[in-house]
């Protein structure tokens, strides 16, 4: 994520941070693993005692060249890099991983387990922000929204009309995972008119959508297919050939999960075949590249992971990395725990 710096006021926007502002935690060591949202750099800088792995190349090893590993008692990680096992076991004092998002694939969540490592993350506060990224792929891969503004933009609307889209009220929409996030799609979609159905572990109990045990035959029975789930080695390419051909010439792909729920090979082979009739991506297998035959595609819609990257969220997740990070250093629960 590329967070962009906010204007500071200079105020705490956070009331629990008010609360616990008494306690000296100033030289509790804290590593950032990569430059994040500035607000929460200042915050972290505030305090505690920040170290930024990437003053030193992004290397622990070039670290600890410089430093003491045992300084280190609190890691805030995030999407692009977290704490796998050789993080964790560089720095024994390691009590809690803070992680800045929701999804904790970039933690070894079975380390931390084992060496009694906390760990928390920032879910709830991103969640209306990365279901109302999934609509506006929708919208914008079906009414053709970047292409035509690029025709506007360009000059062309003097020589002819755009010509036509496809509607989106009133489709099928299918849910990879039934969490915070794909529920709070499969709202937004109800609002449009779509009938929602899902694919999840396990039917939902408080869920009045219609459910698939089957992958292949949510894929099957829905026109929009939108990933929503968290990426484990289970949902590692859970979207493959198969998927993709139950979803069809005329199905959409929409993923704001994972770049790895998706086989992206096999994706780009599909679109280019026409047996997949676009995508809306925020997400790829090897960030930050995107394959290139995507690029030329104009039924597809790119965005930079960019899901919870709203001034409002960011510096609420910031908020919450703070929180959890204070509340565990006096001895407080944490206030969303992962472990
Ligand atoms: O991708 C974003 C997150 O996991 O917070």
């Amino acid at each position: 994520m590329n967070h962009q710096p906010t204007p500071q006021t200079g105020k705490e926007k956070n009331p629990n941070l008010k609360k616990i502002s008494g306690i000296k935690m100033e030289s509790i060591g804290v590593l950032m693993t990569c430059p994040m949202h500035k607000y929460l750099e200042q915050q972290l800088e505030t305090h505690f005692n920040l170290f930024k792995l990437w003053h030193c190349n992004s290397s622990i090893t070039e670290f600890l060249k410089t430093h003491q590993g045992n300084t280190i008692r609190a890691v805030v990680g995030d999407t692009n890099i977290g704490a796998d096992a050789e993080l964790i076991a560089s720095f024994p004092n390691l009590e809690i991983v803070a992680s800045y998002s929701v999804g904790l694939d970039k933690i070894d969540l079975r380390k931390c387990e084992e060496k009694g490592i906390r760990v928390a993350n920032t879910p709830d506060v991103l969640t209306d922000d990365v279901a109302d990224l999934a609509i506006g792929l929708i919208l914008g891969v079906l009414r053709r929204i970047c292409a035509s503004d690029e025709y506007v933009r360009i000059g062309k609307w003097k020589d002819a009309d755009f010509g036509l889209a496809t509607k989106f009220s009133g489709k099928s929409v299918g849910i990879v995972g039934l969490g915070r996030i794909g529920t709070a799609i499969a709202k937004r979609a109800e609002a449009f008119g779509c009938s929602i159905s899902y694919f999840s572990r396990s039917q939902k109990p408080f869920a009045n959508y219609k459910f698939y045990s089957n992958i292949i035959d949510l894929a099957t029975s829905c026109q929009i297919l939108i990933v929503a789930c968290a990426l484990t080695e289970e949902t590692r390419h859970i979207i493959n050939r198969e998927v993709i051909d139950a979803l069809g010439p005329k199905g959409i792909l929409i993923n704001i999960g994972r770049g790895a729920h998706v086989d992206e090979t096999e994706l780009v082979s599909a679109l280019l075949e026409g047996r997949l009739g676009g995508a809306g991506l925020d997400v790829y297998e090897n960030e930050p590249e995107v394959p290139e035959e995507l690029l030329g595609l104009g039924n597809v819609v790119l965005q930079p992971h960019v899901g919870s990257d709203t001034v409002e969220t960011s510096d609420a997740m910031a908020d919450l990395v703070i929180s959890n990070l204070k509340a565990h250093f006096s001895n407080k629960p944490l206030l969303t725990p992962v472990i």
